[in-house]
């Protein structure tokens, strides 16, 4: 399997590489929370852009971004708008999404751009190649809020954004009890041994959900959400203790 080299950041081998989200709303609120990283163990951070109160102004979103590049220096930074209907903060137009995405990925303050593999396939590819173009990692996502798809089903769309070019293919699913987890983990197993050529990232949502949070290394997840202050999702524990339960099952393997 092939890895993805992101800075000094190597995913899809080894422990599974923690990401920690950025949720405020104002400047002073994401520089707040990045001040906090250089003391916790994250080795990706992911700027939840949806929630910036001055998202749909690209100037402004440039100048933080600049200045978060700045201030995390060497750690990189993924860029994501997750729009409403996959359980962000806000909606937006597939045109403006891609304007966006496309203008932040052009500025090169940032090293990943998350691209919504539900937003329209034609613009999802060019999303890809361009952000390629500029050397741009692309995680392809798509999260089911409500339910566990179909074992077979959460493949096909791992196998779908792999297809489409996606560095990283990733599917978050809400349990409805506890089969649903052993599914995404069944899933997740299926995916990166018999289809993936590259790294994936999968998790169960929720407390029933956070098992899977832990055991990428087992089960073939490369990257997990942890929580400095506010967590972007249900089921995100502390990035200390993530850090301690990642290094144990390491140490065991
Ligand atoms: O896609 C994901 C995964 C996530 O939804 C989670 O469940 O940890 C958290 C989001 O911030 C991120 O963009």
């Amino acid at each position: 399997m092939k890895t993805v080299q992101v800075r000094n950041i190597t995913l899809g081998e080894g422990r599974p590489k923690i990401c920690v989200p950025i949720v405020g709303q104002t400047k002073d609120d994401i520089f707040l929370e990045a001040g906090t990283f250089a003391r916790i163990p994250v080795d990706i951070v992911e700027w939840r852009v949806d929630w910036f109160e001055d998202v749909f102004d690209t100037d402004k979103v440039l100048d933080v971004a600049k200045d978060l590049q700045a201030v995390l220096k060497d750690t990189p930074i993924l860029f994501t708008f997750r729009t409403a209907k996959e359980g962000g903060e806000k909606a937006i137009s597939n045109e403006a999404y891609k304007a966006l995405n496309m203008a932040v990925a052009k500025s090169g303050y940032v090293d990943l751009i998350d691209v919504e593999a539900f937003t329209d396939e034609e613009i999802v590819k060019s999303m890809i190649r361009e952000a390629h173009s500029y050397g741009v990692k692309v995680i392809a996502s798509n999260h089911d809020f409500d339910a566990t798809p179909e074992k077979d089903e959460i493949v096909r769309r791992l196998r779908m954004m792999q297809d489409y070019g996606a560095d990283i293919p990733k599917m978050a699913v809400m349990p409805r009890n506890k089969q649903d987890v052993l599914t995404l983990l069944s899933a997740t197993l299926k995916m990166s041994e018999q289809f993936a050529d590259r790294p994936i990232i999968t998790m169960a949502m929720a407390g029933t959900g956070v098992v899977s949070r832990l055991a990428g290394e087992t089960f073939g997840s490369a990257l997990t959400f942890g929580a400095a202050t506010k967590a972007s999702a249900p089921g995100q524990i502390n990035v200390n203790e993530l850090a301690q339960v990642l290094d144990i099952i390491h140490k065991s393997l």
